[in-house]
Formats: structure tokens, sequence, C-alpha cells
């Protein structure tokens, strides 16, 4: 019998439950105030092809002005605000969000309640009729438009045609309660295309931010990395792989006309003995404290790095005569002035070191070498001290 597979759930890329971040709402808004700002004009143009070809205006000229006026002014005022709603939005949110759901929800209320009055009283049934289907062209496309912003688009339908509803409803007869009936029917799809259009465009925006959180992630690890590939972790100085690299530039350089440079190996002294007698976490201590006060006794140029244990190597360039030797005597000096260990006030260190200088035509290896012998002939002449190879 095959082995029960276990039920794993499967990893949700996007985490529906958390609230969206507010950078997000704002992006809504502003994207459902530059959908809606092409329509807006519509309705004023619509009122007047009708009111034209039914010559309504010479019947009803001041009533035909009022509702144009308040068309043309409504729409004007709402394309006013969506211009400059991102920048309202910037400093109050909710209040921009507030602001701009009013606006939209009095001019669809505007033109539902003159539909509902046309639909009420006027003599022409064509007219009639052409306000009905503009209307429900209105809220079908408005609806569909404004979509991605649920709890504003789920009011458009029964702001436009809940008027005309009514009307039809109290003048009665089957032809207008089956005309409203289908508004009804109307609301509820509209919801659930809201339900679905909202939704996809707040899954986009979930996953948007699900790669930007990913794309962070991803950058911090990748300098993690690089700071892991580069330096050492105990004393933050520069690693011996970062370190070996770095020579070998120097040394083309070198060859190429470019500076002479020295290295310098740096062995402390009875490290061992740190660790023995007092711990290796003081020992670790010791390690970072040489670290820091290397960093501070030596120039600005010169490049310290951990290159084993308790050995260090120091690239020091521009070095001609004996400047190496003064910059290690300097720290040798800082060394011998400092207490290394805060819990060992009085542990202090010193080291043997050999020096070199790169020749032009050899190996940089060849220079380290030479410097390994220097450091290997300090520690056999006593230790605490320089020599150069
Ligand atoms: N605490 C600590 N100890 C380390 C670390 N790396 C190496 N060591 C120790 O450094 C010591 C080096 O000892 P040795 O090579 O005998 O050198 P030494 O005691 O300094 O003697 P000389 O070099 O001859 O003066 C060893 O005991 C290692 O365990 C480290 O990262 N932390």
């Amino acid at each position: 019998m095959p082995a029960a597979r276990p039920n794993v759930p499967r990893p949700s890329l996007v985490d529906d439950g958390a609230e969206l971040p507010l950078a997000c709402k704002r992006q809504r808004l502003l994207d459902v105030a530059k959908r809606s700002r092409s329509g807006l004009f519509l309705y004023p143009l619509f009122w007047l092809v009708i009111v034209h070809v039914y010559a309504y205006a010479s019947t009803h000229p001041v009533f035909t002005l009022i509702a144009a006026l308040g068309l043309v002014v409504g729409a004007a005022a709402r394309y006013g605000l969506e211009g400059r709603l991102a920048r309202f939005a910037s400093h109050d949110f909710r209040l921009a969000q507030r602001s701009f759901a009013w606006a939209s929800w009095i001019f669809q209320g505007y033109w539902g309640l003159l539909c509902a009055y046309i639909v009420g009283t006027a003599e022409s049934e064509p007219m009639r009729w052409s306000m009905l289907m503009a209307t429900i062209g209105l809220a079908a496309g408005a609806t569909a438009i404004m979509a991605i912003d649920a709890p504003l688009a789920r009011w458009y339908a029964p702001l436009l045609l809940g008027p005309t509803c009514v009307v039809l409803a109290l003048q009665g007869g089957y032809a207008n309660w089956a005309l409203a009936t289908v508004f009804v029917l109307f609301f509820f799809y509209a919801l659930k295309i809201i339900a679905l259009v909202s939704g996809d465009y707040e899954a986009r925006q979930r996953a948007h931010v699900l790669l930007e959180r990913r794309a962070e992630e991803l950058a911090t690890a990748h300098e993690s990395m690089r700071r892991l590939a580069t330096y050492d972790d105990l004393t933050g100085l520069m690693n011996r792989r970062h370190m070996t690299l770095l020579l070998h530039l120097r040394a083309e350089v070198h060859r190429n006309g470019g500076d002479a440079f020295s290295i310098a190996l740096v062995d402390l002294d009875h490290f061992k003995q740190i660790n023995d007698v007092w711990s290796h976490a003081v020992g670790d201590e010791v390690l970072q404290g040489f670290a820091d006060i290397a960093r501070r006794a030596l120039h600005d140029t010169d490049i310290i790095a951990r290159w084993g244990g308790e050995e260090f190597l120091i690239l020091l360039p521009y070095t001609p005569d004996r400047t190496a030797e003064a910059s290690l005597e300097r720290l040798r000096r800082q060394l011998a002035d400092t207490p290394i260990a805060p819990g060992v006030p009085g542990l202090r260190l010193n080291f043997s070191a050999g020096i070199s200088e790169h020749r032009v035509d050899e190996a940089i290896e060849q220079a380290i070498d030479r410097a390994d012998r220097g450091l290997y002939q300090a520690k056999a002449d006593g230790r605490g001290r320089t020599e150069r190879v």
C-alpha cells in the first residue's frame, strides 16, 4: 500500500490577513481617482444631448439650465479635487479619502435624482427611455471602472439607479415593476463584480508588497554574505581571503609602475598563555582589543587583516626607508600603554613581526614568505621585535 502523503498546507504567497500598508491604500485612492477623471464630463454631455434631442430645453429652460450647471460644476469640482488628491492624501489620507468618496457619491446621487425626476415627470416617453438607458450605462460603466475600491464603488449603482427604482415602484404597473426588479438584480450583480475586481486588485497589491519585502531580505542577505566573504567575524578586520586578493592587486599595480609597498606579518607573543590562564573568552577579547588599537595606531592608508588565529598581516603602502618599522613601533608602544582586555586590567600585549618589501619582479607569495621568515627570526631572537628580510 503506498504511504499516505502528509497533508502539508500550501504556503500562501500573499498574507491575506495582514492589513495593507498605508502606501497601498493611498495608491488605490489615486488609481481610482485617475480612472474616474476620464468619465466626469460624460454626465453633463449626456444631459445636454438628451435635452437637445428631445427639445426639452425649449419647454423647461430654467430646469434644464440649473441641471446642466449642477452637472458641470460638480464635474469641474471633482476634476479639481482629483488633480490635487496626491498632495492632499499625503497630508491627511483619511480626510482625502472621505472627501473623494463624498464628492463622488453626491455627484452620482445628483444624476440619480435627475433621472428619477425625468422618469417620473417627462411627458415624452422617448426622453424617459433615453434617460434610463444613459443612467444604466453610467451605472454599469462607473461600477466597472471604480470596482477596485469596493467601499466606494458599491454605492454607485444604488445612487444612480435607486431613486428611479423608487419612482418606478411608486408608478406601479407591470412594466415599471419588472424594470425596478431588474434594477435591484443589477445592484446584486454589481456587488459581485466589485467583489471580484477589488479582490484581484488587492491580491496584486499584496503580491507587490511581498515582492518588495523579499527584495529587501535578499539585499540584506547579499550584504551579510558580502561581509562574511570580506571580513573576519571576531575582529571585524579584513579576512585572509580578501587580503590575498588585495595583495595580488597591489603587486600587479607595482609591476605596472605603481608605488612599492611593504608587508608586515605580526604574531601576538605568548597568546596561548592568555587562553590557558584567563580563558578563551578573554583570548577573544584580546584579539578584538588588538584589532581596535591597530586600527587607531596605523596610518589610514595601511590595511590590516586577520591572517590566522593570532596572526595579522599589514599592507603598508608608500613605505620607503624604514617607515614600515616606524608604524609597527608606534603600534607596539600603544599596546604597551593600553589595557587590552576590560576584564583583566593589568594585561599587556606584545608581538613579533617580520617585514618585507615587495620587489617588482617577484610573486606576492615570495614577499609574504620573506615576511614570514622575518617573523620566525623575531620569535627566535626572543620575541617583542621586528625583523626585515
Ligand atoms: N581565544 C582565541 N584563541 C585563538 C583563536 N585562534 C587561535 N587561538 C589560539 O592561539 C593560540 C596560539 O598559540 P601558539 O601558536 O602556541 O602561539 P603563542 O602562544 O602565541 O606562542 P608564540 O607565538 O610562540 O609566542 C592557540 O592556543 C590557539 O588556540 C581565537 O580566535 N580565539
